[in-house]
């Protein structure tokens, strides 16, 4: 008993400390809402009034959550807009850096043919003689009537053909062709070497010459012949001779040129267009050989002629050409031979054949996947290369084209001695070593390649393409406008609905308290009969109901 009255005592003066300090701190205790006395009157109807408006608060607060609710969501839908608004520009950017790119990579593919196109003219105009190169593997693809037209019609200009890399087809099918195509104009059987030795070669040749026989290489057939056949039309002419060598990319022009040099004054490689510029290299006193960037092949050609013949862009812009190319060539060569040759099984089409030869090769992307694009740019380039070994037959019937007459013919042939030129010709052919038949891919030609020779047919082409692009951006503009406006009214619809609700949400609520409350309901009746009645009065306010009696 005794600790527990203690312990009461201690509590209560510790209760007492708390308040004096309070106290001291000027904080007084809230004052507690009475509450509407049990005897007022309408008390019921208070409570009542007093619940329904408790429970108009509970749905005002829930409304202003669902309020906030929807104003968040809303914020965060602008937020993705936004978001996915800034991703589209970037993206955007990037399209519109890659068009422009494109634009460029197009404006410098324009301007790099229209420089060929001017380079190949002035090796045309300035040559006594020109060497058309063919590519004994589709000798009538490389051939172009709009070249073979300029100089037949141009005076006292010689046409000789070239068939180069006689390496890579069978004796008897590069036999027929020699016989196909001197009927048209004289024709010399070539070789060129295609590894020729300057300092650093040499140097390569002494190191590895154990291991690895460079003969067949760096050794060149038909030099001697085409040589000897130049300097006797340059002694009939009685001066020094100028001769252009021109052809579509790759068939070895500069090639040729450095094998009739004995050495390397021009580029070389398997990449088509090396040559960009026409390069003078001296033979000897009386002549000079003009090397030229390649022919353009004009866009309207089929696919095969373009995959084969022109300059195709690699570049992601490109792919798809590269693909068509590939494409074409499959669908002009014997299915069988093709799969022989990469040792690869059937295929259905061209991607699975692309799928195949890059799983062979080992050309794999990220992930082990099949890298088809890089696999068909290299076979596009291995295809007008050095190394594959293919061969199309001469037409049956030879039919002239319609700027070569016979009287043209005779024109051509004049000043050559044509059975000395056959003569070494054989000895050329007897003295090679040759694929057989068996092992080369047969070809079907698509005939000859038309050509740009003239820069304003470029020009008038290229005029053409801008009016197109033109009209295409145009279009694409419209519809990005369309889009943009269409967009912009339905976010200000949802914007002013927004601001709205905000307005709403924001108008501040004053909750008086229920003794307030009540103290409001009930002046009126305490105050009126007070004012009215004297004796009212003195019984409800006593001393104070002096200043309303009087009045
Ligand atoms: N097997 C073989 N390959 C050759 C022969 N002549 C040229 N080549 C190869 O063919 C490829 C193209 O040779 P280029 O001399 O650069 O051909 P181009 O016509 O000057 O090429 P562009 O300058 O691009 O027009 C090179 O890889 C040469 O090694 C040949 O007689 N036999």
């Amino acid at each position: 008993m005794r600790k527990c009255s203690c312990s009461c005592l201690q509590i209560r003066e510790h209760h007492r400390k708390l308040r004096k300090e309070a106290k001291k701190r000027g904080h007084k205790k809230p004052k507690k809402d009475p509450g509407i006395p049990s005897a007022a009157p309408f008390k019921e109807e208070l409570l009542r009034e007093a619940e329904q408006r408790k429970q108009r608060l509970e749905e005002l607060k829930q409304k202003q959550k669902l309020d906030r609710q929807k104003e968040l969501e809303k914020k965060r839908k602008l937020d993705a807009k936004k978001n996915a608004a800034k991703i589209k520009e970037k993206t955007e950017g990037k399209e519109s850096s890659r068009k422009s790119e494109a634009k460029t990579n197009k404006l410098l593919d324009k301007n790099s043919k229209k420089s060929f196109c001017r380079e190949l003219k002035k090796v045309i105009e300035a040559s006594d003689v020109v060497l058309e190169v063919l590519d004994a593997r589709d000798p009538l693809g490389c051939r172009c009537p709009q070249l073979e037209q300029a100089i037949c019609s141009g005076e006292d200009k010689k046409l000789l053909l070239v068939l180069n890399k006689i390496d890579l087809v069978p004796k008897e099918n590069l036999e027929k062709w020699l016989n196909y195509l001197k009927n048209e104009f004289p024709t010399v059987a070539f070789k060129s070497a295609t590894l020729l030795k300057d300092r650093t070669m040499q140097e390569k040749v002494t190191k590895r010459s154990a291991r690895i026989d460079l003969s067949r290489n760096t050794e060149c057939f038909g030099s001697e012949c085409l040589l000897k056949l130049l300097q006797e039309h340059c002694k009939t002419q009685n001066k020094a001779i100028q001769v252009g060598v021109v052809g579509f990319p790759n068939v070895g022009k500069s090639s040729i040129i450095n094998s009739l040099k004995g050495a390397r004054p021009c580029n070389v490689g398997p990449a088509r267009g090396v040559t960009k510029s026409m390069q003078i290299v001296h033979i000897d006193k009386q002549m000079k050989i003009l090397d030229s960037p390649s022919i353009v092949a004009d866009p309207s050609n089929n696919a095969l002629a373009l995959a084969m013949r022109s300059i195709i862009d690699t570049g992601e812009s490109g792919l798809a050409n590269v693909l068509e190319g590939i494409d074409a060539i499959l669908n002009h060569c014997s299915k069988q031979q093709v799969m022989m040759f990469y040792s690869i099984p059937d295929f259905r089409n061209t991607k699975e054949f692309l799928t195949l030869l890059a799983q062979k090769r080992g050309m794999l992307k990220k992930g082990g996947v099949p890298d088809t694009e890089s696999i068909a740019k290299l076979l596009l380039c291995d295809w007008t290369g050095a190394k594959i070994s293919y061969h199309s037959q001469p037409p049956e019937y030879q039919r002239l084209p319609p700027y070569l007459t016979e009287d043209k013919i005779a024109e051509m042939q004049k000043g050559f001695n044509l059975k000395k030129l056959e003569e070494e010709n054989t000895t050329t052919v007897t003295a090679l070593k040759y694929p057989n038949l068996a092992s080369s891919i047969t070809f079907q030609s698509a005939g000859m390649t038309n050509g740009t020779i003239e820069e304003k047919v470029l020009e008038e082409a290229s005029e053409h393409e801008n009016l197109e692009t033109g009209e295409e951006e145009e279009e694409e503009k419209e519809e990005e406008e369309n889009f943009t406006e269409s967009d912009d009214d339905q976010g200000n619809g949802e914007e002013e609905e927004e601001e709205k609700n905000k307005e709403k949400a924001d108008i501040p609520i004053h909750y008086p308290s229920a003794w307030r409350r009540w103290q409001m309901k009930m002046m009126p009746m305490i105050l009126i009969p007070t004012m009215c009645n004297e004796e009212w009065a003195k019984t409800w306010l006593g001393d104070y109901s002096w200043p309303l009696t009087q009045s």
